[in-house]
């Protein structure tokens, strides 16, 4: 669990939800303009993987549905209904970006938690996730794009994970970051024979060689425009996401592991341009 909602007021906003079972949600188009901190949000291991996006959809109310056959089975529609009838979306509180940081400051610092720790567990969750919604006999070329930070380590960490779970992963990781956290994921992915790709070497169209596009760029530290290549390679899931409209077109779906690349931290999509996910599987 990425922050293990230590807070009170957290703890308090939702305990009253403690039979919810593992549920992830569709991204909803609708869902713009504002974007909390959702693995912020994340409440016990009662139920680890709630996801924010289900706290997005709540709160913004728009359609939801599960994204898979057995996800419906496991979460049937009374519990879900149930969800609904109990949420008081008044209740939730938003954290900002600094909340965010503020929060993995006390985590890493007197509660003695690792971030290797932290991105073990959190993107255990993500990966389960995945396969829960996308298994591998049918999505099983999965290419991770990863930035320069931790949210970038989240995707190195996913790449391993979905090996693990019988995908062929591939990595996009265009800027390194020569701290031993990243250097041993990236040791670890190369042991296991796992394809690096440069931004060059990605083929335009990304639909045709990639089942899953994870888009492990930035997280709640992005900031400010993308700057190269993330621009361009933020463009490119945009693209994706836009080729889906065309009839009869099978497209990569996209999975975004936090808040999704260029998006802003605290105000979402705010022009409504930026890559539409079609899973948010955090937590
Ligand atoms: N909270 C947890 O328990 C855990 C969260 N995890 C994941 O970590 C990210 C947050 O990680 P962090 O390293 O703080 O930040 P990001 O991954 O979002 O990115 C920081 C790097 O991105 C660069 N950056 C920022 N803005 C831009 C931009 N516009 N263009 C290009 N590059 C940008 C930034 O460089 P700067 O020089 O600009 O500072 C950094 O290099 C969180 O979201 C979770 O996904 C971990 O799993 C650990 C547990």
């Amino acid at each position: 669990m990425t922050c293990l909602c230590l807070t009170h007021s957290i703890t308090q906003t939702h305990n009253h939800n403690h039979n919810l079972p593992h549920a992830t949600t569709t991204f909803s188009s609708s869902l713009h303009n504002r974007n909390p901190l959702f693995q912020l949000f994340s409440v016990s291991n009662q139920f680890p993987l709630l996801s924010r996006a289900l706290f997005q959809s709540i709160i913004l109310r728009p359609r939801i549905r599960p994204f898979s056959t057995n996800l419906t089975a496991s979460y049937s529609s009374s519990a879900f209904a149930q969800i609904m009838a109990n949420f008081d979306a008044d209740s939730v509180t938003y954290l900002t970006q600094r909340d965010a940081a503020e929060i993995d400051e006390t985590l890493m610092g007197p509660l003695g938690f690792s971030v290797d720790q932290l991105m073990e567990l959190d993107v255990l969750s993500v990966a389960t996730s995945i396969s829960e919604v996308y298994k591998p006999c049918e999505h099983s070329r999965v290419l991770t794009i990863c930035g320069p930070g931790n949210n970038g380590g989240d995707g190195l960490v996913a790449a391993r994970h979905l090996h693990h779970f019988g995908y062929k992963p591939f990595v996009c990781y265009p800027k390194r970051t020569p701290k031993p956290l990243y250097a041993g994921l990236v040791t670890q992915l190369e042991a296991l024979s796992i394809p690096f790709l440069s931004v060059e070497e990605l083929p335009s169209d990304l639909s045709n060689d990639f089942d899953v596009v994870i888009d492990a760029m930035f997280g709640f530290s992005f900031h400010g425009s993308p700057r190269p290549p993330f621009d361009d390679l933020i463009q490119r899931l945009v693209s994706l996401h836009n080729n889906n409209n065309q009839i009869g077109q099978k497209r990569s779906v996209i999975v975004s592991v936090d808040i999704p690349s260029g998006w802003h931290v605290e105000e979402g999509d705010v022009d409504g341009t930026g890559i539409k996910p079609d899973m948010l599987p955090h937590n």
